[in-house]
């Protein structure tokens, strides 16, 4: 089974937003290990559910290291009318791959909004550039919550620029949070100059732009996940190396990876492993998708607190 990358590995910490950050360095080499790495996840079906302009998604995945078994179903609504309902809901199913028994039900919304954070914090910590003082998040929903949570907690940036389609939303975002967040008023103001840059949207055509993107800067690419869906243009992402969780994934979900035709450099897994290098001096892309995998070490992390303190 394939170990994290010693040389740039965080170490175990106890610290309870980074506890997940050590098995998921472990899961995503293990899953760029092919079938050495114990990890068997088909790619995911997604059912679209064109009436309602929604998706739901089945991800299941097995871990022979972590000997956890999971399926999560996520359901993902575009331009909910009641915002009271969350974009994102997911439920995540752990069973005993001993016998197939159910062991535990468990919320998924709040492990997708964490581990999907804790992933594109990996991504950052590898190829982020050696100064990096600025981080700029367009987005003001669950995913840009999560995702300052940690990037405040394991780096240290001296600016948060944050942008969102209603400048309202990203008012309270900043208000909510304990921290610097300066409201830009458009996406152009908030990338311009940053080091690192997290794209959380639900945006179906681009809205971060090659032209904006400093020399050298690290892009976590995080919504998206359509075939025909985009968040980034052609120059950003011809023009930048590309990393992704899962090829497989990248080449059939990514509106951004297949229309722009970018040539796929790495999976993040095999940076981890040490098999590919992080360019950390070139402008980086880390295009997320997502993976069955995660939630599995994540829920397994979950119910493994919860028996010990039970
Ligand atoms: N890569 C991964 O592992 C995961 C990716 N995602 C994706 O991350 C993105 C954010 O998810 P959440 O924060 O949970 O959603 P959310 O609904 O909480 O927040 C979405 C944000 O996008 C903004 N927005 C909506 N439509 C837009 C448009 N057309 N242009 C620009 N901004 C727009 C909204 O104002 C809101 O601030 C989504 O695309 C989601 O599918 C979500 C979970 C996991
Ligand atoms: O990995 C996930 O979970 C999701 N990824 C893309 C959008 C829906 C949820």
């Amino acid at each position: 089974m394939a170990e994290p990358n010693g040389r740039t590995g965080l170490n175990r910490t106890t610290e309870p937003k980074l506890l997940l950050i050590p098995p998921l360095e472990t899961a995503l080499a293990n899953f760029s290990s092919g079938p050495e790495g114990g990890v068997v996840q088909p790619l995911r079906t997604v059912v679209p559910v064109e009436k309602y302009n929604g998706f739901l998604g089945v991800m299941p995945a097995y871990s022979a290291v972590d000997d956890a078994l999971t399926t999560k179903l996520v359901t993902f609504y575009e331009n909910m009318k009641d915002t009271s309902v969350p974009s994102h809901q997911a439920t995540v199913f752990l069973f005993d791959p001993r016998n197939g028994t159910l062991k535990a039900v468990i919320d998924g919304t709040v492990i997708t909004a964490k581990r999907t954070a804790a992933v594109s914090a990996i991504a950052t910590k590898f190829l982020k550039p050696a100064v990096a003082d600025v981080l700029c998040i367009l987005g003001a929903g669950v995913q840009a919550h999560s995702h300052y949570e940690i990037f405040t907690e394991l780096f240290s940036f001296k600016e948060v620029k944050i942008w969102n389609r209603s400048r309202e939303k990203a008012e309270t975002f900043a208000q909510s949070v304990k921290g610097p967040a300066q409201v830009c008023s458009s996406a152009q103001e908030a990338v311009t100059g940053a080091d690192v840059i997290i794209t959380v949207t639900m945006a179906t055509t681009p809205i971060l732009f090659g032209s904006w993107v400093k020399s050298g800067a690290h892009i976590n690419a995080v919504g998206a996940s359509r075939p025909d869906w985009r968040e980034l243009d052609d120059d950003v992402m011809r023009n930048s190396v590309l990393y992704v969780d899962s090829r497989e994934a990248a080449l059939t979900e990514s509106g951004d990876v297949i229309l722009s035709g970018a040539e796929i450099f790495a999976e993040l897994g095999e940076v981890v492993k040490g098999t590919k290098p992080a360019l950390s001096e070139k402008t980086t892309v880390f295009k997320s998708l997502g993976m069955a995998i995660e939630d599995t070490v994540a829920a397994k992390l979950v119910f493994d607190s919860w028996s010990s303190s039970n």
